[in-house]
């Protein structure tokens, strides 16, 4: 049996893209970051908490596949989660304006017998925003439940000139680097 941990619409989709049959169970977890913590490690924990907390709800764990991620956006030092509020929008919008960031996805494939644990990382490079642009995306409500605020298969296209790395993995799931995990225990 194969689970996808997690709540986001945008990862179910993917799975499904690569051909992958499915359940979803969300793991619901406190996403704060710990004192100090950076990135890499930070997401890598979220990851294996989350496949953890939907692999200890199943009593019959032998054929268990539990896949949990999470995708956070870094900026200038500066660890970015999904938007409290269209205020905080802004100000994430603002921050990662005419410059380039990194969106690093952690994910951890939990099976009985080990856990694997990546981090894929892409550089995201975003066009000089303004005012108007950054309140007009925001009244759009696409920032929301989006890490950094925006979504770059929606309509913050526009404000991307160019990625390097997995595009896949700013839109929450890394599919090649999942798909090799995954053929590890098959
Ligand atoms: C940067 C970026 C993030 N995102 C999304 C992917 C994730 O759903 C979300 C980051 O939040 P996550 O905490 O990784 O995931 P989630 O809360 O949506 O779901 P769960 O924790 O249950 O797995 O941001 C986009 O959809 N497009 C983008 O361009």
């Amino acid at each position: 049996m194969f689970i996808l941990a997690s709540a986001s619409p945008r990862r179910r989709e993917l799975l499904t893209q690569i051909g992958l049959t499915f359940d979803v169970e969300v793991a619901d977890i406190d996403e704060t970051p710990q004192l100090a913590e950076a990135a890499l490690p930070y997401v890598k924990r979220l990851a294996e908490h989350k496949a953890a907390a939907v692999f200890a709800r199943h009593p019959n764990k032998a054929r268990l596949v539990v896949l949990g991620a999470d995708t956070t956006v870094l900026c200038d030092g500066q660890i970015l989660g999904k938007p409290e509020d269209e205020a905080d929008a802004a100000r994430m919008l603002r921050l990662l304006s005419g410059r380039t960031h990194q969106v690093i996805t952690g994910v951890a494939l939990m099976t009985a017998t080990a856990c694997q644990v990546a981090a894929e990382v892409t550089e995201v490079e975003v066009i000089a925003l303004t005012d108007k642009q950054i309140a007009d995306y925001v009244a759009t409500g696409e920032p929301m439940g989006k890490a950094g605020a925006y979504g770059i298969q929606g309509r913050a296209a526009r404000f991307i000139p160019r990625i390097e790395g997995c595009y896949f993995n700013v839109v929450g799931l890394p599919l090649a680097r999942v798909s090799a995990m995954l053929e590890t225990i098959r």
